[in-house]
């Protein structure tokens, strides 16, 4: 297995109280998957990917790459996040944001110009080479981050809900993209959304997390074929039918985590009754 998570728990040091994010995470990737991640709302998502980046330090378990326990940033990893504004710098060309991390690594300069100009022809801005991010619109700009991911050459590529700030469109056109990309460059994905529709077009399997404290609830297996196209495999049955199930699952997973708070409120006014 590629990228292992083991037992992963975050608790929060928060201002009250601590605050359990993610109680109990354990699932793997193999080289070249492609998984998709949805979960309720404020279940854990980011914090997880985090961990997975070695930006947050877990509070308990591991995550693992080719069996090396991750402790900070590895290299072969990157990670693409929602607010791509915030992740280029505006001072600089879209090339240069994309040709910063190479700088980092001490590659060459020829080789660097040629990642840059390939990664930016793949995502199909090989005329903004000179133009400054907030000279592009939101999904330009989201290009440019995924450009900055692929130049790198990363054996495992985290997007953490990145395509949530574009319009239905351009979100369209960024999924095939990623698509794409994963079929023609063989990395391996974990893809954050809270969009069940998009988990479901994308993944190979779909991971369905509980709500906060978060467990594994279900990993189903996408079994729509391996070519997908925004028309034909949005209309094909069984999409429908994986994309209920998902919808259901999160559906359980709100509920359940509401009914616990009842029962816990309750078992609080209960505990005050027989105290009074
Ligand atoms: N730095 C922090 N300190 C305290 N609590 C935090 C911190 N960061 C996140 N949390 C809490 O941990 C839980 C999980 O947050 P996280 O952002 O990882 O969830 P998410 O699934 O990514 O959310 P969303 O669906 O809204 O993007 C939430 O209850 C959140 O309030």
């Amino acid at each position: 297995m590629l990228l292992e998570v083991r037992d992963l728990k975050k608790v929060y040091e928060g201002r009250q109280r601590p605050v359990e994010a993610v109680r109990d995470l354990t699932f793997g990737l193999d080289a070249g998957d492609l998984v998709c991640l949805v979960g309720p709302s404020g279940c854990g998502k980011t914090t997880l990917l985090k961990c997975m980046a070695g930006l947050l330090a877990p509070t308990g378990g591991e995550v693992l790459l080719r069996d090396k326990r991750v402790t900070g940033p590895p290299p072969g990893m990157a990670v693409v996040f929602q607010e791509y504004g915030r992740s280029l710098f505006p001072w600089m060309s879209v090339r240069d944001n994309v040709e910063l991390p190479l700088r980092n690594k001490g590659m060459p300069r020829r080789q660097r110009q040629e990642l840059v100009a390939g990664a930016l022809a793949a995502v199909g801005l090989a005329d903004a080479h000179h133009a400054y991010p907030w000279q592009l619109s939101g999904g330009m700009q989201q290009r440019v981050a995924i450009a900055r991911a692929v130049a790198y050459q990363p054996d495992v590529l985290l997007m953490d809900e990145p395509f949530a700030a574009v319009d239905a469109q351009t979100r369209a056109d960024l999924e095939d993209l990623i698509r794409d990309l994963w079929r023609e460059l063989g990395v391996t994905i974990l893809f954050v959304t809270h969009d069940i529709d998009e988990a479901v077009y994308l993944g190979q399997r779909v991971i369905i997390l509980s709500s906060s404290p978060t467990v594994v609830r279900e990993v189903l297996d996408v079994d729509l074929p391996d070519q997908r196209d925004q028309l034909t495999t949005r209309s094909d049955s069984r999409f429908t039918e994986l994309r209920s199930h998902v919808y259901a699952q999160i559906q359980a997973a709100k509920r359940e985590s509401t009914v616990g708070s009842h029962d816990a409120a309750r078992q609080t006014d209960l505990a005050r009754q027989v105290l009074q």
